[in-house]
């Protein structure tokens, strides 16, 4: 068992923020869950605004982090506790220099060692690794192997991040391979019985693993 692996979960990419407010809030009250990123494509910032105002105070108030994807400046702005940033969006630096030396950065690193070393280096808060497997969220180009993780583990400190694809049924060996969190979406959001059922599988999945 590796206790320590907790889940990271991420918004569906177009939302109704009044109405995914109440799935968020019965996601967060279903068990332990680490942080929520609000992943929002394809929109503008007013609307990411008006999202960040209804939904980063339901985390907040649980203790649970709001991180932002891919807008650092509106991130700090809006009192988000930090950013996620990709390859192709602005640099770690950068976003570092935007966000301050207290919030959370973290950085996509796909299947690559050297992405994450170089993150990893400059200060990232955590390295997320993926696609394990195969998602309808984000066409993905790079697929990881649960040895990353175990390899990412031995050599360093900071924590690591799974994500694409991942399920209850299917995330064991992440866990086991060293998973420090479990970024998902689908597998949340489209669990049959709600996401509140699903944050208790994952919960039930990762403890057992
Ligand atoms: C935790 C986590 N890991 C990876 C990603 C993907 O980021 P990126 O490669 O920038 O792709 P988009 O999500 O922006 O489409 C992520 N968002 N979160
Ligand atoms: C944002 C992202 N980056 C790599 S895979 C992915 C999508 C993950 O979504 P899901 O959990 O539905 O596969
Ligand atoms: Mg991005």
């Amino acid at each position: 068992m590796k206790a320590d692996c907790r889940l990271y979960l991420v918004t569906p990419p177009a939302l109704e923020p009044a109405a995914f407010a109440v799935d968020l809030a019965a996601a967060l009250d279903a068990g332990d869950v680490a942080c929520v990123q609000l992943r929002l494509k394809d929109v503008d910032d007013d609307t990411v605004r008006r999202a960040i105002d209804v939904l980063r105070p339901i985390a907040q108030s649980r203790e649970v982090a709001f991180i932002l994807n891919d807008h650092p400046r509106l991130a700090r702005e809006t009192g988000c506790d930090g950013v996620h940033v990709g390859q192709a969006d602005t640099p770690y630096r950068e976003a570092r220099k935007i966000m301050g030396a207290e919030a959370i950065v973290g950085v996509t690193c796909h299947d690559s060692r050297h992405l994450a070393m170089v993150a990893g280096e400059d200060g990232a808060d955590y390295v997320a690794f993926g696609a394990f497997f195969p998602t309808g969220t984000k066409e993905t180009e790079h697929r990881a192997t649960p040895d990353l993780l175990t390899w990412w583990q031995e050599m360093m400190e900071i924590p690591c991040v799974a994500i694409g694809g991942i399920t209850p049924e299917n995330c064991g060996d992440l866990v086991r391979a060293g998973a420090d969190f479990l970024a998902v979406v689908s597998s949340i959001w489209h669990h049959p019985e709600g996401p509140g059922a699903a944050v208790r599988a994952f919960n039930k999945a990762i403890a057992e693993a």
